[in-house]
Formats: structure tokens, sequence, C-alpha cells
């Protein structure tokens, strides 16, 4: 039996699996997920083909490799899922870890970059802790598997120094690597990838704003198919806001918030450290601290429920339009399209309509029928610009993380 691919995307309140048949480009063989691990009861989603399956899960998953290894046992055990059947069958399994610090590449995982990371643990325990503890399981219980890490940061290497320096003593943040780093860099990358070949133009002269919003957020600049700017920094939090994200705020806010915002936060463990500032600002804000719910389709409608509802809307709205005329500025107008993609961006046709509206001046226009109808299920990229439109193209991506690392590995091997 030829082996597979398993691409592995563990994050904070959700951990999503996908194997893949080893051959390039890749093919889908089964895709399952747990979410709601913070917010239990946990759901299991599963896919083969057009089998869908959605269920609650009744088993007590705490840690991220508890799930992980419940997923794994439930795909080994689907009988429909002949193709892999067990560890035997899998040749490499690719992890999504979002702080790689100074990593340009993908890693293989041995002692030596194992320690490496862990060291980077520390600079972002709230985002990298989830995936690296899968990393150690499988050391342990798949030794025969080879682990390739990629990290969401390793596409913004490309940022120019002018942009990634924050102005402070310069030997403290050299010594504490404190600098911008940029996230969702493998979604930017597959989105990059697909869109320039949708526009038909080679990525290496392809200009776009993207836009990736899901319960985390942010939006990228790129110029000449190389990221020159994006909206988080050191850590995810910067920038926009998210689901539980505060996104940018003046740093002074979290000493007139608590007293206690420099002690340690009674959600760390005993593995993982975090203060009780980076915990309400990261955990506690966002669109659950202004109107209770983690969801944006509740957020993203004609008639909120609530003053609260709207005021969240308009607050993303007007985040993200500073974010599109800076970075409209930045590329000297000379962008090929706005691109928006992740959960909100791909399922919200209000919140693109209405930042479409809010950035005329640029000459951006939308097709309202395209925009409400969205990208088909098969639909990479979908154009929604209006067809009369002369300014930069409105697009819609169906960004794929998982297929991405998979896409990078098999490309690697052949
Ligand atoms: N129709 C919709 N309108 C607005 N937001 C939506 C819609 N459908 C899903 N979302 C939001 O997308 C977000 C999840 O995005 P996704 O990129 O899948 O998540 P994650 O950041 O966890 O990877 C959630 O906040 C969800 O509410
Ligand atoms: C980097 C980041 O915020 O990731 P996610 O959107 O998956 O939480
Ligand atoms: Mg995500």
């Amino acid at each position: 039996m030829p082996k597979s691919i398993l691409a592995v995307n563990a994050g904070s309140s959700s951990v999503k699996i996908t194997f893949y048949t080893l051959e390039n480009p890749p093919r889908t063989i089964a895709d399952a997920s747990i979410s709601g691990i913070t917010a239990p009861p946990p759901t299991l989603k599963y896919q083969k083909g057009d089998k869908k399956h959605k269920e609650e899960v009744k088993e007590k998953l705490s840690t991220p490799q508890d799930t992980f290894k419940y997923l794994l046992q439930r795909c080994f055990s689907d009988p429909d899922l002949s193709e892999v059947a067990s560890v035997d069958d899998l040749e490499y399994i690719c992890h999504r870890v979002v702080h790689g610090g100074d990593y340009r590449d993908a890693v293989e995982i041995n002692d030596e970059t194992l320690d490496r990371l862990k060291g980077l643990e520390d600079l972002a325990p709230l985002h990298n802790f989830s995936a690296l503890e899968i990393v150690r399981l499988c050391r342990v219980e798949l030794p025969k598997v080879r682990s390739i890490t990629f990290f969401d940061s390793a596409f913004h290497q490309t940022i120019p120094e002018a942009v990634r320096t924050y102005p402070i003593n310069q030997e403290i943040a050299k010594a504490n690597g404190l600098r911008k780093y940029g996230f969702h860099g493998i979604s930017y990358s597959f989105i990059l990838r697909s869109v320039a070949q949708f526009l038909n133009k080679p990525i290496e002269k392809t200009n776009l704003v993207v836009l990736h919003i899901g319960s985390g957020a942010s939006i990228c600049a790129i110029k000449d198919g190389k990221s020159v700017d994006t909206s988080m920094g050191l850590t995810p939090l910067a920038g926009l806001p998210g689901a539980t994200r505060s996104g940018s705020i003046d740093p002074s806010l979290v000493f007139h918030y608590t007293n206690e915002a420099g002690k340690l936060s009674p959600a760390s463990t005993s593995e993982m450290h975090i203060s009780t500032a980076e915990d309400i600002l990261n955990k506690q804000s966002g669109w659950k601290a202004l109107t209770g719910t983690t969801d944006f389709s509740q957020i993203a409608v004609e008639n909120p429920p609530s003053k609260a509802h709207k005021l969240a809307f308009d607050i993303f709205v007007d985040r993200i339009q500073g974010y599109i005329g800076s970075y409209y500025v930045k590329l000297n107008g000379e962008l090929d399209g706005v691109v928006f993609a992740g959960g909100i961006g791909e399922k919200s046709a209000l919140l693109r309509r209405t930042l479409v509206d809010k950035c005329q001046c640029l000459g951006l226009a939308i097709d309202d029928v395209a925009n409400d109808k969205g990208p088909g299920d098969e639909e990479t990229v979908k154009d929604i610009s209006k067809g009369s439109s002369k300014g930069p193209r409105v697009l819609v991506c169906q960004t794929n993380e998982q297929f991405e690392m998979a896409y990078h590995c098999a490309c690697s091997r052949s």
C-alpha cells in the first residue's frame, strides 16, 4: 500500500487533521477535526469524499495530545478508510507551528530542532504549546514516521528591517528576539500561489493585499510575491481583533486594566506560563468580551441582535479598512487584488460588501450577486469584482493550511 501524509493543524480550541496521498500534488483522503475543546462539549467533524459526519464527543479531551490521539484512533478504526488503517501507512506528519522564530523554512524534527523549538515556546506559549505537545507525542508514539514542522512566521521573513523592528533598545530586542514576526504564513503561501495561478501571473510579479480573517485575524501586503508587511507582530496578538483577542491596543492599557497584569494567570500550567495580561488580551477580549459570542456569524448580520454586536462589527471593519488603506499606499497603489480568506473572509458576504464599499476610493468594486453566492465547494479562488471595475480585483480564496503543508512535503520529496 502506498504511504500517506498526515497534516495536523492544532489551534488553541481545535485540532484538525487531514490525510493525503503521497504524490505531487497530494490528494485528500480524509479530513477530521475536533473543535470546541475549550468550550465543551467538543464536536467531531469527519469527511471522506462525499461522506460527512458530525457528532458530539462524549470522552473528556482535556489536552491537545488526547484530542489528536482520539482523532487518529477514529480514523484508523474506520473500516471505510482502508488507505490509512494504522501508523504503518504514514510516511510523514506535517505540523503547523505558529511561531518559528528565525526559521525561514520547514524543518524536520530531531533532537536538535526540537530543542530549538522548545526555546521558542517561551516566546509564544499560547500559540505553540498545543502543536509542540503533539510533535512530542508523535516522537514517542510514532517514532518511525518523519515529523516536519511548518511555521506560520516563515513566510514573513522577507519583511524589511524598518518594518519588523520595534523602536526599543536594540540590544534588548536582539537578545530576546523582540521583533515583528507575523503569522498565518502557511495560509498566505497557499493563497499567493492559488491567486497568482488564477490571475495567470508569475508569483514573483504578483502584488496583493490578503486578509486571513478567522477566529484569529491578520492582513498581509505582498509585493512581487513577498510579504512586505503584516498586521500581527511578535505574537499573534498584535493588529486586528479576533474571537477572543483584543488586537493592537495602547500597551499602557494593560496596567490600567489590572494591577495583577504581570502575575501568572490561573490559566498557566506547570509546563505553560502565561501572565494575567496575556491571558486577558488573548483569551478574554475580542468578540467574546464585546458580545459574549466568539462566533462572528452571529455578529455579521444585517440586523444585529444588540448594539454590542453592531459595535463589534464596526470595530472590525474600521481596523481592517485602516490596514487596507495603509497597505495600498505601501504597495504604491500597484496591486492586482484584495483577497478575502479565512472562516469570516470566505463566508461573510456582508463583511466583504461593507469593506469594499468603504474602500471605493481605491477603485474596489464588488458584484453583489457573485459576492452573495460566494465560492462553490470546489472553487479555490473566486472573482467577485464588478465586471466593469478597472481597479484591483476583489477575490475570495478558500485557504487550506493542511494542503499547503502536504504540498510542500510532497514537492520537496519529488
Ligand atoms: N457565515 C459566516 N459569517 C461570518 N463569520 C463566519 C461565518 N461562518 C463562519 N464564520 C466564522 O469564522 C470563524 C472561524 O474561522 P476559521 O478560519 O475556520 O477559524 P480558525 O481561526 O479557528 O482556524 C469563526 O469566528 C466563525 O464564526
Ligand atoms: C496565528 C493565529 O492566530 O492562528 P489562528 O488564527 O489559527 O488562531
Ligand atoms: Mg486558523
